[in-house]
Order: structure tokens, then C-alpha cells, then sequence
């Protein structure tokens, strides 16, 4: 039997089932959207372009808001700022709770009672996932961001020093992930770190990339062998770290993870799996919008300007011993490189591409206009929103890295910037995950230059296949040549932390 005979046979079925059990609206939901195959065809979108679909769609229909049907039901699709607000109003009733008991159940392969104690109160469950992820927030500002900082920076100043002999051209996204994932694992599970050993890192990224197959969900040990594989290995090799007992002298956040957990009725086993999805938190967003960072700075001159020309004064330089000492200390990030942490959230900005999912817990009506039925998944699509003209202005499609610099400030909502996503789930680790990249770009652009070994920028599509970032990877790399900046040989490089009590050691950020 040819292609198209068995696509025109699933079209036929596809149709018949949509005239039987087709979706019927409420006239108060959103407006339902059309699809070229019956039933089926936003999810078709939807594997092929990933959450992109989203701008697609928007670009094509320009609603506020608006309902698709999926084969498991219906989905709403908040395109507009207004409407986040209203979201976020109903928490009680709009959660994401019911997502993280889907990422225990099929990213971490947790089941039976082990599942209920993690899932969320409100259909029965324990609570204790959810009271878990809360734990962290505290304990990734302050103090422990410091220490994380500490360990983190540690490895940064290590592999940033082993440039000064790298003569060959080399992967610029393989080396970014490598540098990123070990030093933001190390920082959070210290010297026993899971990731530094047995070949956990490289199954972690293609774990990653297979994340969708999980999710899916049919009988996964056969139709996503692979992503079930390295699932349950990585498992096994958290389990055994806190078995020994490693996670006391991991960072405040692996402690707070733990003890909640433990305190909530939750397993050590099941608090160990959580840590497998745990590292797409961790590393799935850090490490692209350091590599486009990275890249957005180097290859416009007048920026790579800008932002050495404030690196510049960010160094203290000790000359008393046998060679100059110059020193980064991330207190000054917060209010010394206005250039650079611009472009940072800014690359963030014309990149995210998550799509916030909220599951709708009981029928809510929504700013007064559109009713949400029970059951229905609701997503909030990052890239939409920053291309709304009403808060970005007309350049809104554009990278400006100078946007969110004090002079070009516009007014715009609370909500409107969604790198980070949003209440109830904003990202608590995006303070380290700032300091993380300012310190990677700042000390790269002061010590070296780079160039792409082509000779021109070209940079890689991103993989709309990722649909675990909300940054996306690059599709393919780009080659790079280091060498030490003429005037900057001979020089001792180092990070420093002074230690910021909680209420100072926040960043600016535009989702705060
Ligand atoms: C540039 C780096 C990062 C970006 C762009 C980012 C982005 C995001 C986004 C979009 C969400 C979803 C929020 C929503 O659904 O509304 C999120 C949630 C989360 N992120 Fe991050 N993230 C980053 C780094 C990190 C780091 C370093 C950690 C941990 C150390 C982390 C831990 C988490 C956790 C635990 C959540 C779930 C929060 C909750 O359910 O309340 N993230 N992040």
C-alpha cells in the first residue's frame, strides 16, 4: 500500500471521528481555530515546529486568545499581556501543579504511591512536588546563590584559563555545554556531582532532546527506548548519590529539595528521580542563552565595543605580585555592565520560545469574557507575547541589545517579558543563571577575541524540535578561533564573590 493511500485513509478516519466526537464549544470559550486534517492537524504543527507553532499561529490569526482541538482534548492559547495578568490572577484554578506530577510520572518514571505523595493536593495527591520546587527559591538567593556562585565560578575560571592554549578552531555549542553543565552541576550537587562521572552529562543531552517521546507516553520502555533508557540510568546513578548520603554536601538548594521532600512524605528514591527533568531546569536554558549571548556579542563589533569598554572598569587589577592580577567580583554585575545585561535578556527575548503550560482545575471565567472549561490545558507562548507591538514597540521582531539599557526603557506590563516564564511558576533559578552567563561573557570578551573559523557569523537555526527549552539550542554549531587580546598576556585572571544578603543580591531582571 502506497504513502498516500494510508494518509488519505488516516485523513478519512481522522474526519469521521471529528464529525462524531469533534469538539463542541461553549459560545463563551475562546474562538476554536481551524485545522487542515480534522482532529489532528495542530498536533502535526505542533511535532513539527514545536511550541513555534504557537507564533504561527498567532501571526496568521491574531487572536487574544484562542482554542485548539487536540486529540486529548482542547488546548487555549493566551497570546495577549492582558490576558497573562488574568491568568495569573486565577492561580487557584488555573495551576501548574498538575504539570509537575506529568513530569514525575513520565520524565522521572515515578509510580504508585511514590507518584501520590508528589502529587498536587487538589485532586488528591500528597502536595509534596510542588513543596519541593517551593523549597528552592530561598535558597538560590542570598547565602546560597553566594556559595553556588562560589563552587560554580570555580570551574568557569578553569576552563576559561585553558583557552590561553587552545590553538585549533573548535565547536563553539559543544564546548559552551560542556563548560556550562559541569560548572552549574558541580554548584548545585557538589564534589560528588552525578554529572561528572560515568557518562552522565552526555546522556543527559540526549535525553533531553528525546524528552517529547516520554511525554507522549505510550508503553515508553518500546516507543521511546531510548529516552526510557537514559532515563532510568541516570535514576539509578541519583539514587545512589543520595543513598551515600552525597546531597549533605551539595549546595542549599539539593538540601532544601531534600528535606522537603523527605518531610512531605516523599521517598529518597522518588526525590532522586525528580533530579533527572530537574536538569533541564538546571541546564536546558542556561547553557543556550549563554552560546547566543556569546554569539550576539562577538559578532557585532560596535557591541563587543560597548561591553568590554564596561568590562573594563568591572576589574579590580592588583599589580604587587610578579603579574598584574585582575578580578571579577559578581556583587559589581548588578548595577556595572548595563550594556551587557541587556543584551543578555535580550537574546533571551527574540529567543524564548516556551510555551508556560497551566491545566485548568475548575471552570473559570477569564477576565470577565472567556469561560475555561475544566480539564483543558492552557498554554502562554513566550515568543508571542514578545512580539506584541503594544509593549515591545514596532521594532518588536528585531534584537536590540540595547533595549532594556535605562535609556531606551519603555513602559511596559509586569508580564509582558516571559524568558522566565511567569507567577505561579517563575523560574527561581534565574538569579544564578544570570550570574552564570554575565561572568562567562564578561571574562571571555575581556581576555580573548573571537573569530568564527569560516570567517563570517553564520549562525545555526534553532531546534524547534527542543521542546524542553525555553531557550532554544542551536541545530548544527558554528567553529571558533581563540587568541589572547593583544595587551591582555601575561595577566592572572580571577572571580571573586562577596557575599550579598538576600534583599540586595537580586538582579533587576525585566520578569521581576
Ligand atoms: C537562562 C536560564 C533560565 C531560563 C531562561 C529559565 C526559564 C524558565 C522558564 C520559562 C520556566 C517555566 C515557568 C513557567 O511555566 O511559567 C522555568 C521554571 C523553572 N526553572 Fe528556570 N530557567 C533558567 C535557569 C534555571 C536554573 C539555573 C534553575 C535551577 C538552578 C532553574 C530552575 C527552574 C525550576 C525549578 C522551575 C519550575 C518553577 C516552579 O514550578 O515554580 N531554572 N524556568
Amino acid at each position: 500500500m502506497s504513502l498516500s493511500v494510508v494518509l488519505a485513509g488516516v485523513a478519512i478516519l481522522a474526519a469521521t471521528l471529528h464529525y462524531f466526537f469533534g469538539l463542541k464549544l461553549d459560545p463563551r470559550e475562546p474562538p476554536l481555530l481551524p485545522q487542515k486534517v480534522p482532529l489532528i492537524g495542530h498536533l502535526i504543527g505542533f511535532l513539527r515546529n514545536g511550541n513555534a507553532y504557537y507564533l504561527d499561529l498567532s501571526m496568521k490569526h491574531g487572536q487574544q486568545i484562542c482554542t485548539l482541538a487536540m486529540p486529548y482534548g482542547r488546548t487555549y492559547v493566551v497570546n495577549s499581556t492582558k490576558l497573562v495578568s488574568a491568568v495569573q490572577r486565577n492561580a487557584k484554578t488555573i495551576s501548574f501543579d498538575p504539570i509537575l506530577t506529568t513530569v514525575a510520572e513520565r520524565l522521572a518514571g515515578i509510580t504508585g504511591p511514590e507518584l501520590e505523595a508528589l502529587k498536587e493536593e487538589e485532586t488528591g495527591g500528597g502536595g509534596a512536588h510542588r513543596k519541593v520546587v517551593h523549597s528552592m527559591a530561598p535558597s538560590l538567593i542570598g547565602l546560597g546563590l553566594d556559595a553556588m556562585n562560589k563552587a560554580m565560578l570555580a570551574n568557569l575560571e578553569n576552563f576559561i584559563n585553558a583557552l590561553e592554549t587552545q590553538d585549533q578552531a573548535f565547536d563553539l555549542w559543544a564546548w559552551t555545554r560542556h563548560v556550562i553543565s559541569i560548572a552549574s552541576t558541580d554548584a548545585v550537587f557538589g564534589p560528588e556531582n552525578p554529572y561528572a562521572k560515568d557518562n552522565y552529562e552526555q546522556t543527559f543531552w540526549e535525553y533531553e532532546l528525546n524528552i517529547t517521546l516520554l511525554l507522549v507516553n505510550v508503553f515508553p520502555q518500546y516507543t521511546a527506548k531510548g529516552a526510557y533508557q537514559q532515563r532510568e540510568f541516570m535514576a539509578e546513578k541519583m539514587i545512589d548519590y543520595y543513598r551515600r548520603g552525597c546531597w549533605k554536601q551539595g549546595s542549599e538548594m539539593i538540601k532544601a529539595r531534600y528535606q522537603t521532600g523527605i518531610q512531605n512524605g516523599a521517598s529518597l528514591e522518588a526525590i532522586a528521580r525528580l533530579d533527572v527533568p530537574g536538569g533541564t531546569g538546571i541546564l536546558s536554558n542556561t547553557v543556550p542563552t549563554a552560546y547566543w549571548t556569546l554569539c550576539n556579542v562577538f559578532s557585532s563589533p560596535e557591541l563587543l565595543a560597548d561591553v568590554r569598554r564596561e568590562a573594563e572598569k568591572l576589574f579590580t587589577i592588583d599589580q604587587t605580585g610578579p603579574r598584574p592580577v585582575y578580578t571579577l567580583d559578581t556583587s559589581d554585575l548588578r548595577i556595572g555592565c548595563p550594556i551587557l545585561f541587556s543584551a543578555y535578556q535580550e537574546t533571551m527575548r527574540t529567543r524564548a520560545c516556551f510555551a508556560s503550560p497551566r491545566y485548568v482545575l475548575e471552570d473559570t471565567l477569564l477576565n470577565g469574557e472567556y469561560l475555561l472549561k475544566k480539564g483543558a490545558l492552557l498554554q502562554i507562548p513566550a515568543a508571542v507575547l514578545h512580539h506584541e507591538q503594544s509593549q515591545w514597540g514596532p521594532d518588536a521582531a528585531s534584537y536590540d541589545p540595547y533595549r532594556f539599557t535605562k535609556q531606551n526603557s519603555t513602559k511596559r506590563s509586569p508580564v509582558a517579558y516571559r524568558a522566565f516564564g511567569g507567577a505561579p511558576a517563575l523560574c527561581p533559578g534565574r538569579h544564578f543563571a544570570t550570574v552564570e552567563v554575565l561572568c562567562f561573557v564578561t571574562m571571555l570578551v575581556m581576555r580573548y577575541d573571537m573569530t568564527p573559523a569560516g570567517g563570517t557569523w553564520e549562525l545555526p537555526p534553532p531546534n524547534y524540535s527542543n521542546v524542553a527549552a525555553s531557550i532554544l539550542p542551536p541545530l548544527g554549531d558554528i567553529k571558533v578561533n581563540v587568541t589572547v587580546r593583544k595587551g591582555y598576556e601575561n595577566i592572572e585572571w580571577k572571580f571573586k564573590v562577596t557575599e550579598t544578603p538576600a534583599e540586595k543580591s537580586a538582579f533587576g531582571l525585566a520578569s521581576d
